[in-house]
């Protein structure tokens, strides 16, 4: 057993490799896509280190390409599912007795094969199985997947830092418990780093874990798994079980020993799960702490004082990367008339420019978004606004499901601020502006605010620091994550902790102390050196 204080020195950001023509990244990733074209991988229900072949299957294929089988996965039933809570509580017995450090050093390894020899699969399976282009899955898959991995070991470290004060003849100490009973993670198809996140960070405070895989993300989602248990994580720490949410859900939610739920996703299914929790709430051994990071109807607001060069990017940037398929895209937003045609016209242009197609030519921006049922949710709302006598289609509206599911990029200006484009999250690559007469900046900063129940990102754009402050103030419940003079995505760990409140979620803030506070109990202890052996009080004197 270790006798010594161990310190995990702040990491840096990993860097973002850039996968130019010629780099040596380049060709490996090029490599490995063609490597995993050609095989359908079958992926096992994983429950204490045992692969399960449950025989119920699902499939994934590409969403650039409906020929393209990608894998065939087991999907959990009830004896996988109550396996599953049985191998947690017995892998507790021994994970969390397991010395921090011992518990960091697995997760610090798992970084680092992410980081090396598996950079290139994470990153190809991310792009074939998530329609994600090579920049946009190297900057999840890869960077910010390493990330989560490395800072939270140093912030579980810093947390456990943090010690009372201890007056004479005591000591007075802080232990940072795992909580009591298991963690249910549920993660989303739209990032490979959440999706790596949510089970670890609690795993790494010393709990066990069950995770439930979106099936859009089922593909990346197991060579992850694969790494961790590569890196040496014990068996039943981290349990794998795609299959279907309301199966498996219906029947963890409920569970006495149901210790938390790390949830990212739709604001339906945190709302669902988090009403389950409450309907049970008399039969749970604790209060399940319930962290969930959901939806956003994300905006950009620019003030007449705006320098308009950079705006026309963010919007590119922040409404079309990764298909607006990220709960921060710029789905909204708000520019003054006398900006407009300018910015109007740039960015239709940078739009024009944008080239739209397979993730494996590196050339094209724009890639496929997930399946089915989302592209028909995208396009109904494009329709929508073509038929319309509120809103315009200025660009894109167009779409082809033929080969994957394509939408293009597209652009809906209406003269309505409660248009159901200004309201609703899409989830895919559309924008819808609202332009402004230039003297009612107060009013449409009350309008941003109170347009949507959600408040997780938001941008304004200004010269005039009085607007930036006023932004701020009217806007200081309306995001999470808020941007002056730049787009609305992008967060980065440890640089701008990422979460929303209102209706986009708990606010538990990934990627920062905040979040690996959660998955912690702290137990105080005192202990006495010289405990008082008269129980009088020394006003009891005699008089
Ligand atoms: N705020 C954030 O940090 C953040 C980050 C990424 C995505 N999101 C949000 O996620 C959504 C898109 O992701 P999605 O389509 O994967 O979301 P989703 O809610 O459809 O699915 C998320 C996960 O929940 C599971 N699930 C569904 N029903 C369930 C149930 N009844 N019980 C238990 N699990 C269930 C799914 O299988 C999946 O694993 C968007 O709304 C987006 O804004 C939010
Ligand atoms: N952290 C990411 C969003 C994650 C949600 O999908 C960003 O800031 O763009």
């Amino acid at each position: 057993m270790s006798n010594a204080y161990f310190v995990i020195e702040k990491p840096e950001n990993e860097p973002i490799l850039t996968y130019r023509e010629g780099s040596s990244e380049k060709k490996e990733v090029k490599e490995r896509l063609q490597e995993l074209k050609k095989e359908v991988l079958e992926i096992p229900v994983i429950v204490n280190g045992e692969e399960i072949q449950t025989g119920n299957m699902g499939k994934r294929t590409s969403p650039e390409d409906h020929t393209l089988l990608l894998a065939e996965y087991h999907k959990a039933g009830s004896e996988e599912i109550e396996k599953a809570i049985e191998a947690s509580m017995e892998a507790k017995k021994e994970w969390a007795h397991m010395p921090w450090e011992e518990r960091a050093a697995i997760f610090l390894k798992a970084a680092d094969l992410v980081a090396g020899p598996y950079r290139a699969t994470i990153n190809a399976a991310t792009m074939l199985g998530q329609g994600k282009n090579i920049h946009q899955a190297e900057i999840d898959a890869a960077c910010e997947l390493i990330d989560f991995l490395r800072f939270n070991a140093y912030f579980m470290a810093e947390i456990m830092k943090d010690q009372p004060y201890s007056p004479d003849n005591t000591w007075n100490r802080m232990e940072y418990r795992p909580l009591d009973g298991f963690i249910f993670a549920v993660t989303p198809f739209n990032f490979t780093a959440i999706a790596g996140n949510l089970p670890t960070a609690p795993a790494m405070a010393g709990n066990t874990v069950i995770w439930k895989p979106a099936s859009s993300a089922v593909y990346s989602a197991y060579f992850f798994m694969k790494i961790l248990e590569e890196a040496g994580l014990p068996k039943g720490v981290i349990n794998f079980l795609p299959g279907s949410g309301s199966e498996i859900g219906g029947k963890i939610l409920p569970h006495r020993d149901l210790a938390g739920v790390h949830f990212t996703g739709s604001t339906k299914t945190f709302r669902y799960m988090w009403e389950t929790v409450g309907k049970n709430i008399s039969g749970y051994r604790n209060y399940p702490r319930i962290v969930g990071e959901t939806g956003g109807k994300d905006f950009v607001v620019v003030h007449p004082s705006a320098d308009t060069r950079p705006i026309a990017t963010a919007l590119v940037r922040g409404a079309f990367e990764y298909q607006g398929q990220k709960c921060s895209a710029a789905s909204r937003a708000y520019i003054p008339k006398s900006l407009w045609p300018e910015i109007k016209e740039e960015f239709i242009g940078l739009t024009r420019e944008l080239k739209v197609g397979s993730t494996q030519d590196f050339r094209n921006f724009v890639n496929p978004v997930i399946d089915k049922p989302a592209f028909e949710k995208i396009t109904s709302y494009i329709d929508y606004a073509k038929e319309s006598e509120e809103g315009k289609v200025l660009y894109g509206g167009t779409y082809d499901d033929s080969k994957g599911y394509f939408v293009d990029p597209t652009i809906i200006e209406t003269t309505n601020p409660r248009f159901k484009t200004m309201v609703e999250e899409i989830f895919g690559p559309v924008i819808t502006i609202f332009v402004y007469e230039d003297d009612q900046y107060d009013e449409i900063l009350r309008e941003c605010d109170e347009a949507t129940d959600y408040g997780l990102t938001g941008s304004i754009f200004a010269k005039d620091r009085e607007a930036v402050i006023k932004a701020q103030r009217v806007l200081q419940q309306a995001a999470g994550n808020f941007y002056i003079n730049d787009k609305p995505t992008g967060s980065i760990v440890n640089q701008q902790p990422f979460g929303g409140a209102r209706a986009s979620g708990t606010n538990d803030k990934a990627g920062s102390k905040l979040n690996m506070q959660r998955w912690l109990s702290a137990r105080a202890i005192k202990e006495t050196y010289d405990a008082p052996r008269d129980y009088r009080y020394p006003c009891m004197e005699a008089e």
